[in-house]
């Protein structure tokens, strides 16, 4: 694929966080159509990869949306230009309905219209829409979160550790709504739970100390023992242990 096909483009992004060099030359793409999973142990880089996506912390390098140049693009024209996120604590409106924070979400008049779209792929929501957000299992949360990032006609959503703090089982239906929400936009997803990212990622990318160690598809990457353990501090498929670890590869 070349640069000018990707969803995403990032070429040695060169990221500074006070003292520390966090990003030392970080390269990768996302593919239209296609959820990447962009993992790493703690303190990889990936929250500062996605805050400098979205405009949040600046860089040097290049970030391209479907190939223009988007470094250095301030937040709300990132928004406008149809860049989705679902943050890791979720913010949902607690005191207000499920209903009023699903069109608090709508940007757009088309974003209305896609209403529909949402309670067809989330009928749980439309049960729930008079409820307080606020009541809601963190699950169900997470559900009214991802609904209203796919709300907009986003031709790129970020997702930071949907599962994070959640029970298995919740697990299971998160990411029976991530699926839902890949079948209508193009996922960046950032998560510790690699079981989650093996269920929905075609293509993976590995962020070590600030730097890209693996890019390539999700089941090379989970057939390569060596790779997880070494960067993941994880076996995919091992029944114990499903959680990247938290020490450091080095
Ligand atoms: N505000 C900050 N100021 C300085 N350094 C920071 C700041 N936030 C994060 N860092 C450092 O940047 C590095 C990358 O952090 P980042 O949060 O991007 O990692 P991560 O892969 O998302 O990990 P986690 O899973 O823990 O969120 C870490 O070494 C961290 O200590």
């Amino acid at each position: 694929m070349s640069a000018g096909d990707a969803a995403l483009s990032v070429r040695d992004l060169q990221v500074h966080r006070g003292e520390a060099h966090v990003l030392e030359g970080v390269s990768f793409e996302v593919r239209p159509r296609r959820v990447t999973a962009l993992l790493g142990r703690n303190g990889a880089g990936k929250t500062t990869t996605l805050m400098t996506i979205l405009g949040l912390l600046e860089g040097s390098g290049s970030i391209r949306l479907y190939g223009e140049e988007i470094l250095g693009v301030p937040t709300h024209h990132l928004v406008r230009r149809g860049i989705g996120y679902v943050p890791e604590d979720r913010e949902v409106f607690g005191t207000l309905t499920v209903a009023e924070n699903l069109r608090l979400a709508a940007r757009t008049p088309e974003a209305t219209q896609r209403l529909d779209l949402v309670h067809e792929l989330f009928p749980d929501l439309l049960r729930r829409s008079a409820q307080r957000a606020g009541a809601l299992s963190g699950g169900q949360q997470q559900m009214v979160a991802i609904a209203r990032a796919i709300l907009n006609p986003n031709r790129l959503l970020l997702i930071d550790e949907p599962s994070k703090g959640l029970a298995p089982i919740v697990v299971g239906q998160v990411v029976e709504a991530l699926a839902k929400a890949a079948s209508a936009t193009t996922i960046l997803l950032v998560d510790q739970n690699i079981r989650v990212a093996q269920r929905l990622a075609t293509d993976a990318i590995v962020l070590d100390h600030g730097a890209v160690v693996f890019t390539g598809s999700m089941e090379d990457l989970a057939a390569d023992a060596d790779l997880t353990q070494r960067y993941l501090g994880v076996a995919p498929s091992s029944r114990d242990s499903n959680t990247i670890g938290k020490g450091s590869a080095r």
